[in-house]
C-alpha cells in the first residue's frame, strides 16, 4: 500500500487527523529513565503504545535523535513501528534537500534505514533536489511550504510574480513535481489564513500541519482552512504538548500523554465536518 492510500486508511481506521510527534529531550525524560543507555527507545515505544488508536501517523524528527548521536534508538523505534503498528503511516521528519547524488543517499537513509514511508523535503534546491526521492513510487515526499515558525516569513512571503514564494511552491509541487500523486506539505498550523490558500491551490493533497500544542497555533482555525470536503486531508502534528504532557493525580507520563492525545484529537474532529 503507498503512503497517500496508508494514511487514508489510517484516518478512516482512527477517526483521527493526529500526528503525534517523536521529539525525545533527555532532560524531560520521566525521572525512572534518567541513566537508561535505551532510555529514548523505552520513552517512544511507551508514548506509540499509549497513543497508536489516536493516530494517523507518527513523526519522529531526526534532530532529536542525531544530536545525541542515537541514530540507532531510532532505527529501532522505526522497526517496533513498522512491526507493532504496520497501518500506522511513518513520517521522517529530516527536512532534507541537497544536490541530486546526495539527495539519493538521503532518500536511502530515510526509506531503507529508517523504512520511513514519507519525508520532509525542502523545495530550495528545485526539482532535481527533490526527484531522487521519487525513486520510491510508494513513498510519501512532504515538502516545506509555508513553515510554522515566524521566520519563515522572510523567504516564504517574498513576492514572485504578484504572490508569495509559498503560494509559488504550492501549485508547483500539485501541478509539476507530484507526478507519482506521492507528494504532500507542510504548512503550519500557526497561519491558518495560508492553510487556505494552499488548500485552494492544492486540491486534496495532504497536509502536515505542524504548529498545535506547544506553539500555540488555533486547532478550529487550522481544521477548517484546511479540510477537504470529506473533513481528512491533514496530519496534525503535536509533539511537545503530548510527550511531556503534565501528569494528573495517578497517571504516568504514558496516561497524560495519552490524556493530551485525545483530548486534541477530539478537539480536531469537533470541527473536521460541517
Ligand atoms: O514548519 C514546521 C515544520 C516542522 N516542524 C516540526 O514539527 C514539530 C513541532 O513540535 P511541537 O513540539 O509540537 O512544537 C517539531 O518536530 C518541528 O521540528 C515545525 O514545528 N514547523
Amino acid at each position: 500500500m503507498n503512503f497517500i492510500n496508508k494514511l487514508s486508511a489510517a484516518w478512516a481506521r482512527n477517526d483521527s487527523l493526529l500526528c503525534v510527534g517523536l521529539d525525545p529531550d533527555l532532560a524531560r525524560l520521566p525521572a525512572r529513565l534518567e541513566g537508561q543507555p535505551d532510555a529514548i527507545v523505552q520513552f517512544c515505544k511507551a508514548i506509540i503504545d499509549a497513543t497508536a488508536d489516536l493516530a494517523c501517523a507518527f513523526k519522529p524528527q531526526i534532530a532529536y535523535f542525531a544530536a545525541l548521536g542515537a541514530e540507532d534508538q531510532l532505527e529501532e523505534i522505526c522497526a517496533y513501528l513498522r512491526a507493532t503498528y504496520p497501518h500506522i503511516p511513518l513520517v521522517l521528519d529530516a527536512k532534507r534537500g541537497d544536490i541530486g547524488a546526495t539527495a539519493h543517499q538521503y532518500a536511502r537513509e530515510a526509506f531503507e534505514r529508517y523504512g520511513a514511508d514519507a519525508v520532509t523535503v525542502s523545495p530550495y534546491m528545485g526539482f532535481d533536489s527533490v526527484e531522487p526521492y521519487m525513486e520510491w513510487p510508494d513513498r510519501g515526499v512532504i515538502v516545506l511550504c509555508r513553515t510554522s515558525n515566524a521566520g519563515g516569513s522572510d523567504l516564504q512571503f517574498l513576492d514572485v510574480g504578484g504572490r508569495p514564494l509559498y503560494q509559488h511552491v504550492a501549485q508547483l509541487v500539485a501541478e509539476k513535481w507530484n507526478r507519482n500523486g506521492q507528494c504532500a506539505l507542510v504548512v503550519g498550523a500557526t497561519f491558518p489564513d495560508e492553510i487556505a490558500q494552499v488548500r485552494k491551490l492544492v486540491g486534496d493533497m495532504p497536509l502536515l500541519i505542524p504548529g498545535v500544542g506547544a506553539q500555540g497555533g488555533d486547532v478550529e482555525a487550522t481544521v477548517k482552512a484546511g479540510r477537504t470536503a470529506d473533513g481528512a486531508g491533514m496530519m496534525i502534528n503535536s509533539s511537545r504538548a503530548i510527550l511531556y504532557a503534565t501528569p494528573q493525580e495517578g497517571e504516568d507520563f504514558a496516561a497524560a500523554a495519552r490524556r493530551v492525545a485525545r483530548e486534541t484529537r477530539d478537539a480536531i474532529n469537533a470541527h473536521r465536518r460541517g
